[in-house]
């Protein structure tokens, strides 16, 4: 290995520069998907929770035949090992680096609690010839009290591991040295600094696996090379693990000769606020990415009370935060144009704290989809773009909401839902890759196999609500009683109500933005999968925010669109020269246009997938449907002015907003004090709670794209989910592997087209996710029947399963790969 201008890895090289200490860089070109490191683990530690599950060695899960007679070190009984030869592989680095001393005090244990994986990943570190250069420690900022407000608990791991090394030294322990605390501390911040989280499975295990994410805390890795890779919003590679702790690292695009390579420490799905704090809180920096630097409010254009430098944003993060204040006229003043999107930020944003708190923290499916569901289609209305990145990270918990609620008892009509959403996150990310976000890329193949596989699901239910009751029609369905329906909604039902926890807010309503309609969206005739987004032209020019942050307006009809089934359109943009006032803001020509080497859906995509769309959009339930009793009473939310009519009862999403026109509805004042009594709406108002029974005549049901309830138009057309009418072909195989599976025999035609557009969306987005994986993982890990995309199709009958994995793998195969 050599540093400085000297070769590490054939094609790479480790520089220093001033400003972002060392960095990777390319000695050549690199093509996308290409292989550009693989390396050997340094050094690793388990969670504490983990401890007695996975081996502390190499990493594996112990098998439950271990577990039986589990095999431990025998000295602190919390370093277990899946084999003998694990455990004397590890034996003399476990005793020798005093982790082994610090895991027999049980009073250090619960003093360092989830701080304990550090503490022995930098004891293992420090036993180790240590790397060269000296890594990172960041140690000035992350023992600073002002930059870091935990920064005590970072010595207090520094004086235990420390304590520990001396007392193993002294024990007579062979090999074991004297630490100071100073190095300890050092080595802590290191490893803060430079240590990655194992998590085998990804990117593809939430979509394989589901659970594997939720299972606590994963083991903390470092490596010699890997660990040294700056990070990007916007990366160019990323990386995945092999059993065992090997690192592989891959290019997601081309990468030019001398190039930086970076990885993404984080999630890029998220906004712009949650990444920026989420690298100063867990690593102590201020990221100085090309991405960022667009997204940050101090890059964006100067507001008086913004005061930042006037220069326009790149047309990537207006057309990820797009949106354009409802019922504002043409000529409306600068000011009410900003103070109309900063009610939309603010919306989003709330949203998106209750999506954290709601269903990520406390796991309140049936709430969470009640709530955030209400929110969104009120925040699109107001006039945010449904493929507004925030918009995105709601699809992806509404769509986790709706599932759990299915499995809890609301059925199959609750799943449709959850795919409509699924297909929602999944346009929205494709969005992103359209625009040339391509550090999305291993998001976007998870989250494509993740709807891919939410739509087996469905047919999976489908099928076996058909077997259980060949009679049923397709209104029986509707009513979701099928799946599970013998399982309640227990674990929510003695949850406090949402009132009680103050979920309810009014900040998400400003009076002078709530919308009539929906933000004007423009579709072409003919386009499929298009999102558009029409800026507002700037009415006064000197105001580069009225026109950049993009309001869609009626009458301006300059929109910009990205075509995602075939990345056209988003060249065509370029070329559209009628995008007069937005030209005049775009920095550059070429930029909203997607990585030349991202794989491109099969040919088929939209068509499929827009018909999927309306297989499905009939029959999900709007919340309460399914399993009454458990889930949340829904009151509209108020107008701040007290009024309490809903805001658009012919399109509200609320259970009780169907009620005749003319009917008061419930404060959220009143529903507060309904719930504060634990009395369910349903018991109050009966038009409420026929919505929340689930009966035929009280669900808020959409028996066709024009439907009364819960309007999805507002959401799929601008996702392109409803631009194509074009029918996709009939898939004979899966037609024929349908009618063939036993007690299928009698379905009838329209209910077979259903299933059979179902299954085609289904394997539509595996084939696209095996296109996106193959780069991210690589060939190995392409579709085929063996792999573990076969794990999606665990709850379907054989045949189906194979006949769908089949066709996805042909798709797949004739299409990007
Ligand atoms: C794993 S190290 C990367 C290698 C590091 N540059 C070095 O000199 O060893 C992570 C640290 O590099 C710096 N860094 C990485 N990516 C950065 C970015 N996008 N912006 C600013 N600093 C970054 C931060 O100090 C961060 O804590």
């Amino acid at each position: 290995m050599k540093v400085n201008g000297r070769v590490l890895k054939d094609s790479l090289e480790l520089r220093h520069s001033d400003d972002s200490g060392y960095n990777i860089r390319t000695k050549c070109r690199v093509s996308a998907g290409s292989v550009i490191l693989e390396e050997k683990l340094l050094a690793a530690a388990i969670a504490p929770g983990a401890a007695q599950k996975q081996c502390r060695y190499c990493l594996s899960m112990i098998s439950p035949k271990v577990l039986e007679a589990p095999i431990y070190c025998s000295r602190c009984g919390h370093a277990h090992y899946c084999t003998h030869r694990c455990m004397k592989d590890d034996v003399e680095a476990h005793a020798q680096s005093g982790e082994c001393t610090l895991l027999q005090s049980e009073a250090r244990r619960e003093e360092l609690g989830s701080l304990l994986r550090e503490t022995c990943l930098a004891l293992r570190l420090l036993q180790k010839k240590p790397p060269q250069p000296a890594l990172l420690s960041n140690w000035a900022k992350f023992l600073d009290p002002a930059s870091r407000n935990d920064a005590g608990v970072l010595l207090l791991a520094a004086r235990a591991g420390a304590d520990a090394r001396n007392c193993a030294a002294a024990g007579g322990v062979a090999g074991a040295q004297e630490l100071s605390e100073k190095a300890a501390a050092e080595a802590v911040c290191q490893v803060f600094t430079n240590s990655l989280e194992y998590e085998p499975l990804l990117p593809v295990a939430s979509a394989c696996a589901g659970s594997a994410a939720h299972q606590g805390e994963p083991p903390a890795v470092m490596y010699q090379l890997a660990s040294r890779f700056n990070h990007s919003c916007r990366a160019n590679a990323a990386y995945h693990f092999k059993p065992g702790g090997t690192i592989v690292v891959r290019t997601l695009v081309d990468v030019e000769t001398d190039q930086e390579i970076c990885v993404s420490y984080l999630d890029p799905l998220q906004a712009f606020p949650a990444r920026a704090a989420q690298l100063r809180e867990k690593f102590c920096f201020t990221c100085a990415c090309e991405r960022c630097c667009e997204e940050s409010p101090a890059c964006r254009p100067g507001t008086p009370g913004e005061g930042g430098p006037a220069h326009p944003p790149s047309p990537r993060a207006w057309f990820l935060s797009a949106m354009a204040p409802a019922r504002l006229p043409d000529e409306a003043p600068a000011e009410d144009v900003r103070k109309g999107m900063a009610a939309i930020r603010d919306g989003l944003a709330e949203l998106t704290e209750q999506a954290q708190e709601l269903f990520l923290r406390d796991g309140r499916a049936a709430q969470a989809w009640a709530v955030l569901e209400a929110g969104l289609f009120q925040v699109v209305r107001m006039g945010a773009h449904p493929l507004h990145q925030r918009c995105l990270e709601l699809y992806s918990c509404l769509a986790s909401a709706c599932r759990v609620c299915a499995r809890r008892g609301a059925g199959v009509a609750a799943l449709r839902r959850a795919a409509l959403y699924g297909l929602l996150q999944a346009a929205a990310v494709e969005a992103m890759l359209a625009v040339g976000e391509h550090g999305a890329m291993p998001q976007a193949a998870r989250i494509w196999a993740e709807t891919g596989a939410l739509l087996c699901e469905v047919l999976a239910a489908e099928l076996h609500d058909f077997r259980q009751d060949p009679t049923q029609t397709e209104s029986s369905a509707i009513r979701g009683l099928g799946l599970h329906s013998n399982q309640q909604l227990s674990q929510e039902s003695s949850e406090p109500s949402m009132l009680e926890q103050g979920v309810y807010s009014n900040t998400i309503l400003d009076s002078s933005m709530h919308s009539e309609g929906p933000a004007t969206v423009q579709l072409q005739p003919g386009e499929c999968l298009v999102a558009h987004a029409a800026p507002h032209s700037p009415n006064n020019g000197a105001d580069p925010v009225a026109a950049v942050d993009g309001c869609l307006h009626g009458q301006d009809s300059h929109h910009i669109a990205a075509q995602h089934a075939s990345r056209a359109g988003a060249r065509q943009l370029q070329q559209q020269r009628e995008l007069s006032a937005w030209a005049q803001v775009l920095p550059s020509d070429g930029e909203l246009v997607a990585h030349a080497s991202i794989p491109e859906p099969p040919a088929e995509f939209a068509a499929v997938l827009c018909a999927t769309w309306r297989a499905l959009l009939p029959t999900a339930l709007a919340p309460g449907g399914g399993n009454e009793q458990s889930m949340p009473a829904m009151p509209c939310l108020a107008q701040p002015d007290g009024a309490n009519s809903c805001l658009d009862s012919h399109a509200c999403p609320l259970p009780g907003s169907n009620v005749q026109p003319g009917k008061r509805q419930r404060t959220a004042a009143e529903a507060s004090e309904g719930a504060a009594h634990s009395a369910p709406a349903a018991e109050e108002d009966p038009a409420a709670a026929s919505a929340l029974s689930g009966d035929a005549a009280g669900v808020h049901q959409q028996d066709s794209l024009e439907g009364q309830g819960l309007d999805f138009r507002l959401l799929g057309e601008p996702a392109g989910l409803t631009s194509s009418h074009a029918q996709p072909s009939s898939k004979a195989t899966l037609a024929a592997a349908l009618t063939s599976e036993p007690g299928l025999s009698g379905i009838g035609g329209e209910q077979l087209e259903r299933l059979e557009r179902i299954a085609h969306g289904a394997a539509m987005c595996q084939a696209h996710a095996a296109g996106l994986l193959q780069i991210v993982l690589g060939r190995s890990h392409t579709l085929t029947q063996s792999s573990a995309f076969s794990a999606f199709f665990a709850n379907l009958p054989y045949r189906q399963a194979a006949a769908i994995t089949q066709l996805a793998l042909q798709l797949s195969m004739e299409g990007s790969l």
